[in-house]
């Protein structure tokens, strides 16, 4: 039987995280990514489903108090969750799932599922890292100004993590992702 596999993937805001995984999931088909629920606002061209699951906060406190998220944090002033159903449903049919989750939710999956996987992004610089949430053009000043204050705590708990990757060079960036997951064994 193939064994299903959890992967955690974190890293500050605009450093890369959602562009990576879209090119590491093109290549790697048989890699499936949980789609997490939000009471964040959906940018232009989110699709709910897709995306996110976008619910209102009244929805999302009932989630937490049915014990339906696998972890959940807030961050930057909204809630964010992982359903458990769909994850564990995937890892016990053998896939191996990506949490692309903020710091506190990768700290709770290290108490209930010590045997993930947890890689961290790192910016090349904090100068860069506000380049490309600026050049991003998705968030208003005052998200962009939270996400960087909680970047630098973020950074500093790089060593928490199994794997360090610093995304410079995209090509570059991918490829030791890839090196990290598909380590032979
Ligand atoms: N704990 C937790 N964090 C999440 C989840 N889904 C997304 N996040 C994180 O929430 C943060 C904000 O995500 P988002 O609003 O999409 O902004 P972006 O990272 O700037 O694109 C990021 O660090 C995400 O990794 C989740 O289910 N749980
Ligand atoms: N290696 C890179 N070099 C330059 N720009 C990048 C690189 N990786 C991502 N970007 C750009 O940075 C911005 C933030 O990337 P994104 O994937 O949305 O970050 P995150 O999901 O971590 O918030 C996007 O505009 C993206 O095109």
């Amino acid at each position: 039987m193939k064994t299903g596999k959890l992967i955690v993937f974190t890293g500050p805001s605009g450093v890369g995280k959602g562009t990576l995984l879209r090119k590491l999931l093109m290549q790697h088909p048989e890699l499936v990514l949980s789609i997490s629920v939000t009471t964040r606002s959906p940018r232009p061209g989110e699709i709910n489903g897709i995306d996110y699951y976008f619910v209102n906060v009244e929805k999302f406190q009932q989630m937490v108090a049915d014990e339906e998220l696998l972890e959940w944090a807030e961050f930057a002033g909204n809630y964010y969750g992982t359903p458990r159903l769909q994850v564990e449903d995937l890892i016990s049919q053998g896939k191996w799932v990506i949490l692309e989750i903020e710091l506190e939710g990768a700290r709770q999956i290290r108490r209930t599922f010590p045997q993930a996987l947890r890689l961290f992004i790192l910016p090349p610089s904090l100068w860069e890292l506000e380049q490309r949430i600026r050049r991003r053009g998705t968030e208003t000043e005052e998200a962009i100004t939270k996400r960087l204050r909680r970047a630098q705590e973020e950074i500093n708990a790089a060593n928490e993590f199994d794997i360090q990757i610093v995304n410079d060079d995209l090509d570059k960036a991918l490829e030791n992702l890839e090196a990290a997951l598909f380590v032979p064994c």
